[in-house]
């Protein structure tokens, strides 16, 4: 009989045996070297399994195999706990409730098949004893019977000079002696099972709910030991395959301990409700070391510790799909932060810019009521005795388009809604402020609120964080006035006045109310939204625009306006924390960006969010395998490389020059003649032999990303990509009366050229910096990775 075939590992599974592998040093080696100076999280020492709170004991053997009946009920996405059925990739991969390090792992499957480094997991080294026996503990009576081998079925098992077996694999083990096993099921699910018998190349499995299953010995993998269900870090699992690993996360999660150690790393499964983890009781407990339960809290306290011991700035990487739960784990680890180093109401002020910052970035998708549509690094700054100093943020790129358009189903920025809602009539009759469904940028996208959110509530609550961040009432108007400026812009409306298509706009209150709070006339704004001066020889020619152009250039305007005043927010926001700089000594960064995102359609805005994910994984594969390794390869370890599933093959097509998808988008989009379609073309002519990349149907092509395969649509990505913004509507700007718009206008200028000398059209040659290139710029990380 043919040996079992290699189980395929996901990433984290071989990350998971490196660490344990390291672990798990033999008795007989040499003392550990001593500490090296350095701050790069260092592994675990192992150690016995913790058991979780929630597990009820039966003389000291975790009662139930199976998770618990109950709640299966509560998670509707857990599928058929009770008969021991486990959801694998459709009901947890599709969920934003698990961390995208597991919700990743079945795409990865097909290639570490290949890429398989440990081959054989688990051996009798000389016949009698195991190397490293899943039940050293627990099942010292079965390995005494091992010895004998007398009625052991051929599996797939070798004898050795002795005659007795080695074997060859974990499953080989589990098969002789009919151990659990997960058994897959053609809906993709895995389903645990106990081997009743072994003839030929068939397996009988008894699942859990009494059905019997014939198998061969290749679908299965083994299941560790019930007495390891809900551990608490994942290396301390026997075996580390995808449905154990799934299987551990939702025992635990189903009694509500969300958190989960895998060696360095910190899982977080969305509880998606609220969960009793948190507050002062918590926050003192892990600050005295009371508490050693996995939490976020842990990693923020481990972080601040090296940062006073070593002296050495530290970070903290989130990273997950969309709506696993990033943006409040870096609340949470803020918040920790923010009260260890209390310094009389700065750590309220810290805390307070998530109120501000989520109103104005972040809005509702079909993942998530409050999905963070920008990426942010927000670095925490301590005196040298560990005093909360000041802050700053640094935000990546907002996505805009939101302003102007989006998915139905979906909302704009909060702050729209929150301010129609919340406003107080003399501020809404000063920013001519009407109803909701009134804006045509708002409606269009037919949801205007959401479930179990009260946004007169929040505006209240903006407001007092406006003010705790010590945002003037000044400019806290400035900013009302630019977001309701941004509505109006939305309602001007053009009609055709010819048959080349050219346009007038149609006067109306739109129009006046825009160009009011800009603080422009309104024939300035007319003219601004439909005619282009064109140089043509030495004399500047007025061109008419179409409908089209017309539409873009209002929109675009639009957009400029909100992103510009995002970043003065931002501003705003660095220049309040700055306070207290001079004291400052050291810094913690907590990097939480835009979660990948995989939809039925995916836009322009997809594509920049996933190729950010593909950069943030690489940093990640970089800090836990490659420099890890290098470091062991440094320091003299002897130590077998650990291949892992590297996505540098998907970074490269993105960022290969001169045919990588970003160069080849940008170069189509030079061309004014070119189109969605000739860009999707294009892309297909280039990388058509590419594996991380495939044609799909006209206008789409599908990209093979660490965390999925998604299909994306080329319709809009040239201009979404040019995000023009003519001269016309810069010269607007900088001629309204206001402060924000002349001072968008002035960035605008200066950002695009750092030349001495700057016209109106080298700042639009610097608009022609694409979309993609800004999200090239590199995120700026440079630091240890926390454990
Ligand atoms: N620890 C938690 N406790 C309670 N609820 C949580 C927790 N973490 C997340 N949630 C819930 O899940 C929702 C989505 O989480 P969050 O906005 O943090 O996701 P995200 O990963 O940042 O998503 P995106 O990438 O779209 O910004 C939250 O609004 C909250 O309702």
């Amino acid at each position: 009989m043919a040996p079992a075939a290699a189980a395929p590992k996901s990433s984290l599974e071989v990350l998971l045996e490196t660490i344990k592998k390291r672990d798990e040093q033999p008795k007989d080696v040499p003392p550990a070297l001593p500490a090296r100076p350095t701050c790069r999280g260092r592994l675990p020492s192992s150690r016995r399994p913790s058991q979780p709170s929630g597990v009820k004991l039966e003389n000291g053997v975790a009662k139930g195999a199976v998770v618990d009946t109950v709640i299966a009920d509560k998670k509707p996405w857990v599928d058929k706990e009770i008969s021991g059925q486990l959801g694998v990739d459709k009901e947890i991969s599709g969920q934003p409730g698990v961390d995208k390090e597991i919700s990743g792992q079945e795409v990865k499957e097909e290639i570490v098949v290949k890429a398989r480094i440990f081959g054989t997991k688990r051996k009798f080294s000389n016949g009698l004893m195991l190397e490293e026996s899943p039940y050293v503990d627990s099942f010292q009576e079965e390995r005494k019977e091992m010895t004998t081998f007398n009625e052991l079925p051929s599996v797939s098992s070798r004898a050795n000079k002795n005659g007795n077996p080695v074997f060859t694999d974990t499953m080989d083990y589990a098969l002789q002696k009919k151990l659990r096993v997960w058994c897959p099921s053609p809906d993709a699910t895995w389903r645990l099972g106990q081997i009743q018998s072994i003839s030929g190349d068939d397996v009988e499995i008894l699942l859990v709910n009494g059905e019997v299953l014939t198998l061969s010995p290749e679908k299965l993998l083994p299941a560790n030991p019930d007495i390891l269900d809900g551990v608490d870090n994942l290396i301390h699992m026997s075996y580390l395959n995808e449905p154990s690993v799934l299987y551990n996360l939702q025992f635990r999660y189903s009694r509500d301990l969300i958190y989960t150690k895998a060696g360095p790393v910190l899982i977080a499964v969305n509880p998606l409700k609220e969960v009793a983890l948190y507050g002062s009781d918590f926050i003192t407990q892990y600050r005295q070391k009371l508490n050693d339960y996995p939490h976020v809290y842990a990693v923020a306290d481990l972080a601040f510790n090296v940062m006073l011991r070593d002296g050495i700035n530290q970070s903290v990487i989130i990273s997950g799909e969309s709506g696993s739960g990033k943006t409040e784990t870096a609340k949470i680890a803020m918040q920790y932060l923010a009260t260890l180093g209390d310094a009389s109401g700065m750590e309220s002020e810290v805390l307070q810019t998530n109120v501000i910052l989520e109103a104005l970035g972040n809005a509702k998708t079909s993942r998530n009521d409050n999905s963070s549509r920008f990426g942010k690094l927000t670095e925490i700054h301590f005196s040298e005795t560990g005093k909360l100093c000041g802050a700053k943020i640094q935000t990546f790129l907002l996505e805009k388009s939101r302003v102007v358009q989006r998915a139905t189903g979906e909302r704009s920025y909060h702050i729209f809604y929150q301010l129609i809602s919340g406003a107080p009539p003399l501020l809404k009759k000063k920013i001519f402020l009407k109803e909701a469904n009134y804006y045509n940028y708002l409606k269009q996208s037919a949801c205007l609120r959401i479930d179990g959110v009260d946004d007169a509530k929040k505006f209240s609550m903006l407001v007092d964080a406006l003010d705790i961040i010590k945002i003037s009432k000044e400019d806290q108007m400035k900013l009302f006035s630019m977001v309701a400026a941004v509505l109006w812009l939305g309602n001007i409306s053009f009609s055709v006045i010819d048959n080349e298509n050219h346009v007038e706009i149609v006067s109306n209150e739109g129009l006046t109310a825009a160009a009011k709070l800009l603080g422009c006339s309104s024939p300035q704004l007319v003219n601004a939204l439909t005619t282009r001066k064109i140089q043509a020889g030495k004399d500047n020619i007025i061109q008419k625009l179409t409908l089209t152009q017309a539409i873009d250039a209002r929109d675009a305007l639009a957009k400029c306006i909100y992103a510009h005043l995002f970043d003065w927010v931002v501003e705003q926001i660095n220049h309040s924390l700055g306070m207290g700089r001079q004291h400052t000594w050291r810094s913690i960064s907590i990097l939480d960006i835009y979660g990948f995102e995989s939809f039925i359609k995916n836009g322009f805005e997809q594509f920049c969010i996933n190729y950010a994910n593909e950069r943030l994984q690489q940093h990640f594969n970089r800090h836990l395998f490659k420099l890890e390794q290098e470091e062991y390869l440094e320091d003299g370890i002897d130590w077998a490389n650990v291949e892992f599933v590297d996505n540098a093959d998907c970074l490269s097509l993105f960022e290969k020059k001169p045919l990588g998808l970003l160069s080849l988008l940008d170069e189509e989009s030079t061309f004014p003649k070119a189109t969605d379609l000739s860009f999707a073309n294009k892309l297909k002519q280039h990388l058509r032999g590419n594996t991380g990349f495939r044609c799909e149907q006209e206008g789409t092509f599908k990209i093979c990303h660490y965390a999925g395969e998604v299909t994306y649509d080329t319709t809009g990505f040239l201009e979404k990509n040019r995000d023009p913004l003519n001269s016309e509507l810069i010269q607007l700007l900088s001629s309204c009366k206001f402060e924000l718009p002349k001072r968008f206008a002035a960035v605008m200028v200066a950002d695009s050229q750092n030349k001495s000398t700057l016209s109106w059209h080298l700042a639009v040659d610097s608009q022609k910096q694409s979309v993609v290139a800004k999200f090239k710029v590199p995120f700026p990380i440079s630091h240890v990775f926390t454990q």
